[in-house]
């Protein structure tokens, strides 16, 4: 649905985007994260035809962003960073402007309808936007993003200053969105890209670092392969089963959970996913599997391993680069 090829954009000497590469399928919800300055915002615009790259070219739907802008504008529904919003209208105003503005096709009240229950906007419909609260001003941007149904959605943090009650509010209305939209979103907030992303590209200072489930990431940058599992049954028993096992390099016995039950970490070789073969172990024994997951990176190590250096702006307002000690 969203191809971006070869993409670099440059701010006079500043290289705000260098050769960055993504694909997006349709349905899928994509996370974009990156520290201040990486990009985001900037690979946003450029796939949303607001700014033009420097080289590289982006494709929508099959549309190239540069010779079709109406075509791709039409396919997008777009949430900046700060919402496009007119604070001396009404909501009902406000949307009814976009409608005509955006030429949207659909039998107008439907739709607004359809769209304000979504957002759950419907019991601000006549109020001015100006007298809405944070998480409201925001719904109405969305509810402006969702106008002629678009199949695709770029949102640039949408729950940026909302309280954690917004927030959850905002993550489910994105996540149903998800069953019918191709989505990327761009957030700060590690736990809102793994609860609702199904993939994540990282970027850090123009360069996408990394790309794949959070899963996967965390397995790729983990030194070791390890997995925790709590299994029921006598300690000495189980560990020898599990140092038998094939695949397996290490077990090491983490202590009695509940009574009867421990907890082993058990590391396999690289590139091997022990555990259906833990399962069938378990099974035969009868030692039931209480809990089992990977003891890989979480996505806030991820994060913090790949973006280890950064831009940081100086007192002076001038950005300088700067290297993390760990890096
Ligand atoms: N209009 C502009 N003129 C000059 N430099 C710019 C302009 N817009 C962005 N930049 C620079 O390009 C780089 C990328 O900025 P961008 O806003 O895309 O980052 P971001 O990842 O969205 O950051 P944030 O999370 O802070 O919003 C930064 O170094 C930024 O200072």
């Amino acid at each position: 649905m969203i191809e971006v090829k070869n993409l670099s954009k440059r701010y006079g000497q500043n290289v705000a985007l260098n050769n960055i590469n993504f694909s997006v399928e349709k349905g899928t919800i994509v996370g974009f994260l990156g520290p201040n300055g990486a990009g985001k915002s900037t690979t946003m615009n450029i796939i949303t035809g607001y700014l033009s790259a420097s080289s590289g070219s982006v494709t929508v739907g099959g549309y190239n962003t540069l010779d079709n802008p109406n075509e791709v504008k039409k396919l997008i529904g777009y949430l900046p960073e700060l919402p496009p919003l007119y604070p001396d209208m009404t909501v009902k105003e406000y949307l009814n402007f976009l409608f005509d503005l955006k030429k949207v096709t659909l039998p107008r009240k439907k739709h607004l309808e359809q769209i304000c229950a979504l957002t759950e906007i419907t019991d601000v419909y006549d109020r001015l936007i100006n007298n809405l609260s944070k998480g409201y001003k925001q719904r109405v941007g969305l509810a402006q993003a969702l106008l002629g149904n678009p199949p695709v959605l770029i949102l640039d943090e949408p729950t940026v200053g909302l309280d954690p009650k917004q927030i959850i509010e905002i993550r489910n209305l994105i996540h149903n969105l998800g069953k019918n939209h191709t989505i990327i979103l761009s957030s700060h907030i590690l736990p809102e890209i793994q609860a609702v992303c199904e993939r994540i590209i990282i970027i850090n200072r123009g360069k996408l670092v990394a790309d794949g489930t959070p899963d996967s990431l965390s397995r790729s940058l983990s030194e070791d392969n390890r997995i925790t599992v709590r299994m029921e049954g006598g300690e000495a028993e189980v560990s020898k089963a599990l140092r038998g096992m094939k695949d397996i390099v290490s077990v090491q016995t983490l202590g009695e959970k509940e009574p009867g039950v421990f907890e082993y970490s058990v590391e396999a070789c690289e590139n091997c996913d022990p555990r259906r073969d833990l399962f069938r172990l378990a099974a035969k024994n009868n030692w039931p599997i209480l809990e089992m997951k990977n003891a890989g990176l979480s996505l806030e190590d991820v994060f913090l391993r790949l973006t280890a250096s950064a831009y940081i702006e100086d007192n002076t307002g001038k950005e300088t680069e700067k290297e993390d000690e760990e890096a």
